[in-house]
């Protein structure tokens, strides 16, 4: 019998101006780089107020399977590193930072290391990191680039100068950095191609490893991780800012007021460039006791941006931009073609099945107002196409978003934190 496919979940409509103060969940990005860094680590470490959802229970699964400790404490994960070894098995679901960021740490390991995942894990880009591991000593037996695959670990990996396209993914250079400073001659990655997306993601790396004690030095697209010891003992994660997003734009659209609690004064995530783009497209941003609150002006405008930067905030932004009173074009954002789904197609395909009009380009998306009606909004596996189908059902009755459970890859409750947001 085929499984039962779950209902719909009926995106509910803002009856009035949303008035909401949340703490969100920990950043993924943050979460899983910390238990990187902890699996490698020459001392435990804690990692405080981590993500506890799909993609971060994903890589506390892919360490363990290399013998590493992980205990949920209280909330917080204390991480004891271990010898890394194989035989193991990995299931990156399609988590991003565990197909790219996990390799790099099976190559250390004493043994055979399998990588597969979700249907399109498969379809994800990891050949340029692999044949960049490979030039750098590792044994890897995989599918033409892809997953499935088998990292053959033998304990050491040699290391040294590499050069890789990255367009297609910062992950490739950030997977690299992390692990750099356990190979024996450490690692020089270098740039060439078409730029690399998600800059902030890469000072993310940088940064989290110079607080584990890591030397990074950082040129021209070139960056260059000394071998040493990794120094974790404390890590404390900050919550999701780019999770932030459908509900500051909760705000936006309906001219209301959210405050998202424990707003970092400074930080390499994305999300925080929310506080620029969501005033050009019509808010109030302000700030008081370390939280960030965005009042809707009632006026929603669309957007001209380049987005390479901050690709993972798209979804949300273009849902924002399908109930503007003025077009937006949306630039610098291929490799959205390859994230969870294809989002320029599914994002086009979904805002017109409710009226609108989206033009895919190349590289991005152009949206013209135009009034919209309800129906099911598909969300294609992905947690941010399925929070773009909310943001729009605030404002327009019916629209009924398959599969929401999606959301948990990095929302442990979003249902229910919307529920709350708009009580
Ligand atoms: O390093 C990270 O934590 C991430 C980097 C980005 O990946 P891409 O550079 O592949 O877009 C981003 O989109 C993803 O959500 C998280
Ligand atoms: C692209 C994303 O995730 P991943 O880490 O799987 O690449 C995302 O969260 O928007």
């Amino acid at each position: 019998m085929p499984e039962p496919t779950a209902p719909h979940w009926t995106a509910p409509v803002a009856e009035s101006p949303v008035r909401a103060r949340l703490s969100l969940p920990g950043s993924k990005s943050v979460t899983n780089r910390a238990l990187i860094l902890a699996a490698l680590s020459q001392t435990p470490c804690l990692v405080r107020r981590p993500l506890v959802s799909r993609d971060s229970e994903l890589m506390v699964g892919a360490l363990r399977a290399l013998g590493t400790v992980v205990e949920e404490r209280g909330g917080d994960l204390f991480v004891t590193p271990a010898p890394l070894r194989g035989p193991a098995s990995v299931d990156v679901g399609n988590a991003g930072t565990v197909m790219r960021f996990v390799p790099p740490v099976a190559a250390l390991a004493d043994g055979d290391v399998h990588f597969d995942g979700d249907p399109r894990a498969r379809e994800r880009p990891v050949g340029e990191l692999l044949a960049a591991l490979r030039t750098l000593g590792a044994g890897i037996d995989d599918s033409g680039g892809a997953l499935p695959m088998t990292v053959r670990g033998t304990g050491r990996v040699r290391g040294g100068d590499v050069v890789l396209d990255a367009s297609g993914s910062s992950q490739f250079v950030s997977a690299l950095l992390l692990a750099g400073a356990r190979f024996e001659q450490g690692v020089r990655v270098r740039h060439e191609g078409a730029p690399v997306p998600s800059r902030p993601h890469l000072d993310m790396t940088v940064e989290m490893l110079r607080a584990a004690g890591v030397s990074v030095e950082v040129g021209d697209d070139v960056w260059t991780v000394r071998p040493g010891p990794v120094e974790a003992a404390e890590i404390t994660v900050e919550p999701d800012l780019s999770n932030a997003a459908p509900f500051l734009a909760a705000a936006l659209v309906t001219g209301g007021e959210v405050t998202v609690e424990g707003w970092p004064e400074r930080t390499t995530q994305p999300g925080d460039r929310l506080r620029e783009l969501f005033t050009r497209m019509g808010g109030e941003v302000s700030r008081a006791d370390g939280a960030l609150t965005l009042r809707g002006t009632g006026r929603i405008l669309g957007l001209e941006a380049d987005l390479r930067e901050v690709g993972e905030l798209t979804p949300t932004i273009a849902a924002v931009a399908a109930l503007a009173s003025t077009p937006s074009r949306l630039t610098g954002i291929a490799h959205l073609r390859r994230h969870e789904t294809d989002r320029i197609a599914a994002l086009a395909a979904e805002v017109n099945r409710l009226g609108g009009a989206v033009r895919e380009l190349p590289d991005g998306l152009v949206v013209e107002p135009r009034p919209l009606h309800g129906g099911v909004f598909h969300s294609y596996d992905d947690h941010r196409m399925a929070t773009s189908g909310a943001v729009i059902g605030l404002a327009v009755p019916g629209v009924e978003v398959e599969n929401i459970a999606t959301t948990r890859k990095t929302l442990p409750d979003f249902p229910g934190l919307w529920a709350e947001t708009l009580a």
